[in-house]
């Protein structure tokens, strides 16, 4: 951290009642040296119950959501389903499902989301991640990576994630970790890990990110809530519990953003793997684009939507 952040913390821990707008300051300014910001205790106990009930009735296969992707881990993904939360490594795109989108309308949250990217809002991708119990494998890990590699959207600084813990989330279960000032470099180029155990559909990890470059394992309470940069390098590892670890994530992303055409860029990897389970998804051919899918799953959630 520069001294200018360094002072200002030293203040606002010194101070009985530090005035909100040096705690403001000192949090935008930890979140341009860092690429992330920790918030404690910022979506309350009662809405996180009632998203892990709406999980839990996706998974006994009670409702339907269109376009929700249920993904299985992959050291199970050849055993026979059962409708129970045990088969399920993580919900993606339930910007369908009213109860679980209310997540990425939460006013505590909009509020911090405005801040880095202004005004008008959409929710681009959302994720429910119930990271099972290693099955041996460390196929439960997320390797280290950067989520721009999987937006076709710029500018990545108009770009931010909320992941808020549904519990708590440790070392143990596999928290967040991530590699603070990373977001100050470029975009890296992006593949499969090679893990001996496996790896997930998708999850592709920076190609030698350097190993001495000092690491935050982000330990987190029920509710506390992580805003990071889409270029913070940031993984997760496995999870040694018998417990599945919940987390309810957003990306947000200005509505006066554009999409980029990624063809010659070191995204082509993940836009071939990306139209392939989309061509099958809906049901078309190679004629849908990277965009599109983007296009179809945003939602405006505050103010308006100029160009995406
Ligand atoms: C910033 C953000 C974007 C970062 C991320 O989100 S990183 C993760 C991105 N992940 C995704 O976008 C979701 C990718 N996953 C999916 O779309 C789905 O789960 C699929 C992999 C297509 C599988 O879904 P579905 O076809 O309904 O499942 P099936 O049981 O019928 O399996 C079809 C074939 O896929 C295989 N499979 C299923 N789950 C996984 C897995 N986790 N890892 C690797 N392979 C998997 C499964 O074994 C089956 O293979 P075959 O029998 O065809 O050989
Ligand atoms: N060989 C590897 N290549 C790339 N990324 C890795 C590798 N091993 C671990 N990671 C990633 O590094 C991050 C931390 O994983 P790891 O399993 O080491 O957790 P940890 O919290 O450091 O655990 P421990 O307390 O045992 O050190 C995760 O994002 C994980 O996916
Ligand atoms: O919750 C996790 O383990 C991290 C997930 C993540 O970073 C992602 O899906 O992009
Ligand atoms: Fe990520
Ligand atoms: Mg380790």
């Amino acid at each position: 951290m520069s001294r200018a952040a360094e002072r200002l913390r030293l203040l606002i821990t010194h101070l009985d009642r530090p005035p909100a707008a040096i705690v403001s300051f000192y949090s935008r300014l930890f979140y341009e040296e860092n690429g992330f910001l920790l918030i404690k205790n910022l979506v309350s106990e009662e809405d996180i119950d009632r998203f892990r009930r709406e999980f839990e009735r996706i998974c006994r296969q009670e409702i339907k959501v269109p376009g929700l992707v249920v993904m299985r881990d992959v050291a199970i993904a050849k055993s026979e389903f059962v409708p129970d939360q045990k088969a399920v490594s993580k919900l993606q795109d339930f910007q369908e499902d009213p109860e679980l989108f209310r997540y990425c309308s939460l006013p505590e949250i909009l509020k911090y989301v405005e801040c880095f990217i202004g005004p008008n809002i959409m929710a681009m991708h959302t994720m429910l991640i119930n990271k099972p119990p290693d099955a041996g494998k460390k196929t439960s890990r997320h390797p280290m990576h950067q989520d721009l590699h999987y937006f076709p959207f710029r500018p990545a600084d108009r770009i931010v994630c909320a992941w808020t813990a549904m519990e708590k989330v440790s070392r143990q279960n596999g928290c967040l970790v991530v590699l603070p000032g990373s977001h100050k470099g470029t975009l890296q180029e992006h593949d499969y890990p090679e893990w001996e155990g496996g790896v997930n559909k998708m999850y592709h990890g920076v190609r030698g990110y350097d190993p001495q470059h000092p690491r935050v394992h982000l330990e987190m309470e029920k509710g506390d809530t992580v805003f990071f940069h889409p270029l913070l390098i940031h993984g997760s590892g496995m999870n040694q519990t018998q417990g599945f670890r919940k987390a309810i994530s957003c990306h947000y992303a200005s509505g006066d953003c554009y999409y980029i055409d990624v063809k010659g860029t070191t995204q082509e990897n993940i836009e071939k793997e990306v139209k392939e389970i989309a061509a099958r998804k809906y049901a078309v051919g190679d004629e849908i684009t990277l965009k599109d899918t983007w296009a179809v799953r945003g939602r405006l959630v505050q103010g308006a939507r100029i160009s995406m």
